[in-house]
């Protein structure tokens, strides 16, 4: 654990975030099954840590917790291949891709940009940081959310729609992912409501916990 990597978040130009990679999560949501990965992005002005409040964007009525797996780059990638992807990465994390559900129904529905409902001030609560040798598999790792003490959201990684080589490897074909870049892999079933006085613990099975407050 001690990688300078730790400190990814200072080095992070951007966080990529995939959309309905979990089956179970895109039907929740009523969404088709993605053929290709689908992407967006959050600034970095995104990230909070533990110790900093939640707080829903001015007007939002409906933000929803996504708890989903972050994989750090460790090494400069562009349009790199799927064979030797998992050399790219320095580390993983987990984080909260926090939403402003009812600003993401309105976009959807005016076929707008998501970037209000994604991408607002403090949008990104972020775990700790584990080496990639911590984690020799990625996707035999479990990842859940309690919600004042209740599981909310849990699952096995190995049911990804799209893995983290062949992630990995579509976006780097458009994006160049920078040392301390994260890839959120999208989230399972569970998405809820949030609300003011909620304590949001999650993490990856006896790996990483964060617990996080919202104002
Ligand atoms: O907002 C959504 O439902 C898409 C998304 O971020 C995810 O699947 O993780
Ligand atoms: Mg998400």
């Amino acid at each position: 654990m001690s990688s300078s990597l730790a400190g990814f978040r200072n080095l992070a130009t951007k966080i990529v975030c995939v959309g309905r990679n979990y089956k179970d999560h895109a039907l929740e949501l009523g969404n088709a099954i993605p053929k290709k990965p689908m992407l967006f992005v959050k600034t970095v002005n995104s990230f909070i840590v533990e110790g900093e409040p939640i707080v829903a964007p001015p007007g939002c009525q409906n933000l929803h917790q996504e708890v989903e797996l972050g994989v750090v780059i460790g090494k400069r990638a562009s349009k790199i291949t799927k064979s030797n992807a998992m050399d790219y990465i320095g580390g993983y994390t987990v984080a909260l891709d926090m939403t402003a559900r009812d600003f993401q129904d309105e976009a959807k529905k005016a076929g707008a940009p998501w970037f209000m409902a994604k991408s607002f001030d403090g949008s990104c609560p972020i775990g700790g940081f584990l080496e990639a040798s911590a984690i020799p598999d990625p996707h035999d790792v479990e990842l859940y959310c309690k919600i004042n003490g209740k599981d909310q959201q849990r699952c096995r990684t190995n049911v990804m729609i799209f893995d983290i080589p062949t992630l990995l490897e579509y976006t780097t074909q458009f994006f160049t992912l920078e040392v301390g870049d994260v890839v959120l892999t999208g989230t399972p079933a569970g998405v809820t409501r949030i609300n003011p006085g909620d304590v949001i613990e999650f993490g990856l099975t006896d790996k990483l916990e964060s617990k996080f407050f919202v104002k």
